[in-house]
């Protein structure tokens, strides 16, 4: 059998990537990412300048996941357009996606999104939607209204290929709701999950947080959120355009929870706590594991099975 995965017209040897903030800092990590058993890989979300984030310890592997508060850190967008152009001249066949975010809110995503138009990058954007809107609102994604305001915004001069990365959502018409706003639009995908935002991990020998921002709250990633991550990804299948693409994150440690995704409908899926837990020997290890699960059940490629959940109706 094969992993072959085709996504927005490209057919990548597995559908394996890292997912954003993990591994993804500076040209040598992307380059290690391009040159591992990978099928793609994804930049670190950019803001228009760079950041150092916040004050360490700032991201925590736990038993059973992460828990990170990184604040952003990034060398700024500048840095990841330059990289991402000539990295697209020396590969052209290695396409990639560059993530841009926003810490200013409204007005910094649209202008991130110009600069990016007005460039020589021609290859996929994820656009970040778990970053701040202004102060007193919760993060883009959660206001539904200037979610829409946004992405009417940038289609309006954008013209290049990209999509969306969303937090989890957990009520049915929260999953309605940002399904209809991104129905409207021309995106190539959307990538489920993010972090579960603001979780808050205690250390049992101190009776103490384990991350120094915001008094120890943070995303929580890894095993926590893999039964999140499974609902958001066949919820937005249901839900968006068949031309809408999803890539499936949150959760995936094994063969089978990859399996998991694809079953949900994902198109390509994103690994982030267990490759900062593991190193990229985990992509290996997880197209090993997935190839069995496809030879176990005597399947040829991942379209005989990809969005075939069963339920028990
Ligand atoms: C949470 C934000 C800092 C607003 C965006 C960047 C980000 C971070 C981060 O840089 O803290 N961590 C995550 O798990 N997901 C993210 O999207």
């Amino acid at each position: 059998p094969t992993l072959q995965a085709t996504f927005y017209g490209h057919t990548y040897d597995n559908p394996f990537m890292n997912a954003s903030g993990v591994h993804c800092m500076t040209t040598t990590e992307l380059d290690a990412l391009a040159d591992s058993a990978a099928g793609s890989f994804v930049t670190k979300s950019a803001t228009a300048e760079a950041r150092e984030g916040n004050p360490e310890p700032r991201y925590v592997n736990v038993d059973l996941g992460s828990i990170n508060s990184m604040g952003l850190p990034n060398l700024g967008l500048d840095y990841y357009l330059d990289d991402a152009i000539k990295r697209q001249a020396s590969h052209p066949d290695q396409p990639f996606v560059m993530s841009v975010a926003s810490y200013q809110g409204f007005n910094e995503y649209v202008a991130n999104m110009r600069k990016i138009q007005e460039s020589d990058y021609t290859g996929l954007v994820e656009l970040n939607l778990s970053c701040p809107n202004v102060p007193g609102k919760p993060q883009m994604a959660y206001d539904f209204e200037d979610t829409d305001k946004l992405l009417t915004e940038i289609f309006a001069f954008y013209t290049k290929p990209f999509g969306v990365k969303l937090p989890p959502y957990f009520d049915i018409m929260h999953f309605d709701k940002i399904a209809a706003v991104l129905n409207q639009f021309d995106l190539k995908f959307v990538n489920c999950i993010n972090s579960i935002g603001n979780g808050l991990y205690i250390d049992e020998a101190t009776d103490t947080v384990v991350i120094k921002p915001k008094g120890g709250f943070g995303g929580i990633g890894g095993e926590y959120v893999k039964p999140t991550a499974l609902a958001n990804v066949r919820a937005l299948k249901q839900r968006l355009n068949p031309s809408i693409e999803i890539i499936g994150t949150g959760g995936i440690l094994t063969g089978r929870d990859a399996y998991e995704h694809l079953l949900c409908g994902a198109s390509m899926l994103q690994v982030g706590t267990q490759l900062e837990k593991e190193g990229l020997g985990v992509f290996e290890r997880l197209t090993a594991e997935l190839l069995a699960i496809l030879e176990a059940k005597g399947y040829a490629s991942i379209a005989e099975f990809k969005g075939m959940l069963g339920t028990l109706d």
